[in-house]
């Protein structure tokens, strides 16, 4: 049973404003949450299109959103490569080559069954093989970062996706530990990390591998890279008018988005008083709310993983 809580799920897909017979992307499928909710506003002619990388959330979500027939579109792939995804589907309409739909929505990272199955890797909670793969048909796991990176590769890797203050002195210790034998399961790497934390450091923060494991899993799914430009081709297919919703869980790529949003808006210089603008600096995008929203009391009560999570939302003009 493929059980993931939502989060944020009025507010993001409310942001998104659907029209009943609108063109709609969830970006990320996962447990199919927000998609069921985008897909139940929906007439006949409406359509939503799913995309995810991981296997499991596709094959739920055929049976999750059956209901809704043909309106729904499930693509197996990174939306990384929206913008090409849509140009390939034949029911979305285009403007100077560049596919046009009503809605996109981001809700990032993992979902609670990828995390919480012990064979994934994705959790220090479990002794698993180093994976961490979302696409299970990527090449890159874990355990070649681990066994194959130089020290100076992983410890910037902790450094720079974790926020690891002790990433060299973890990373001496994945080192030194792989020139006897190679590290090979998750409670191993775990033990190493804790290793290389001093003691009066482990007592704050949680448990001593979240920050390292979190690190690993942005770097083995190229996180960062993969919203950049998936966000970026967000914006390039929004019809006038249409929203984008994002759901964030980590500063790195709550500024990612922030600054994104950014580089789109408008940079115009002209007087107030005229009607329109003249300077040409117009900008591409509106944001619907300058704060990001957070989730309520409420929500946190029922699902403490949504602690994290802020949504931006912009509008394209
Ligand atoms: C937080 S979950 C989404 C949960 C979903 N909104 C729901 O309500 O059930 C994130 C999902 O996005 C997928 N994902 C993350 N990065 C991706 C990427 N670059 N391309 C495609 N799917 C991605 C993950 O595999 C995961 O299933």
């Amino acid at each position: 049973m493929f059980h993931h809580i939502t989060v944020l799920k009025e507010e993001a897909t409310e942001g998104l404003q659907i029209k009943e017979d609108g063109i709609y992307v969830d970006c990320t499928l996962g447990g199919a949450g927000h998609s069921g909710l985008i897909a139940s506003k929906l007439s006949e002619a409406g359509r939503l299109i799913c995309l995810d990388q991981d296997d499991w959330a596709l094959d739920n979500a055929k049976q999750q959103l059956a209901e809704y027939g043909e309106r729904i579109v499930l693509v197996k792939t990174n939306f990384r490569d929206l913008e090409t995804v849509l140009g390939d589907l034949p029911f979305v309409p285009q403007k100077d080559g560049v596919p046009q739909v009503d809605g996109i929505l981001f809700d990032l990272g993992v979902s609670s069954p990828q995390f919480d199955e012990g064979n994934r890797g994705f959790s220090y909670n479990h002794d698993a093989p180093l994976d961490m793969r979302m696409d299970q048909s990527a090449e890159l796991t874990a355990a070649t970062i681990i066994n194959t990176w130089s020290e100076q590769e992983i410890a910037r890797v902790l450094f720079q996706y974790g926020e690891e203050k002790f990433s060299r002195r973890i990373a001496r210790k994945i080192v030194d530990r792989r020139a006897v034998q190679p590290v090979e399961g998750t409670g191993e790497l775990a033990e190493l990390i804790k290793e290389g934390i001093p003691a009066a450091a482990r007592r704050t923060g949680g448990h001593p591998a979240k920050r390292s494991f979190q690190a690993l899993r942005i770097a083995v799914n190229d996180e960062l890279g993969a919203f950049e430009e998936g966000l970026h081709s967000a914006v390039r297919c929004l019809a006038p008018g249409g929203r984008v919703s994002v759901i964030t869980f980590h500063s790195l790529e709550d500024r990612i988005c922030k600054q994104i949003f950014a580089g789109y808006l408008s940079r115009c210089t002209c007087p107030p008083d005229l009607p329109y603008c003249v300077c040409g600096a117009e900008g591409t995008l509106k944001l619907v709310n300058r704060k990001p929203r957070v989730p309520s009391e409420a929500e946190l009560e029922q699902n403490p993983r949504a602690r994290s999570a802020k949504l931006r939302i912009a509008e394209k003009l």
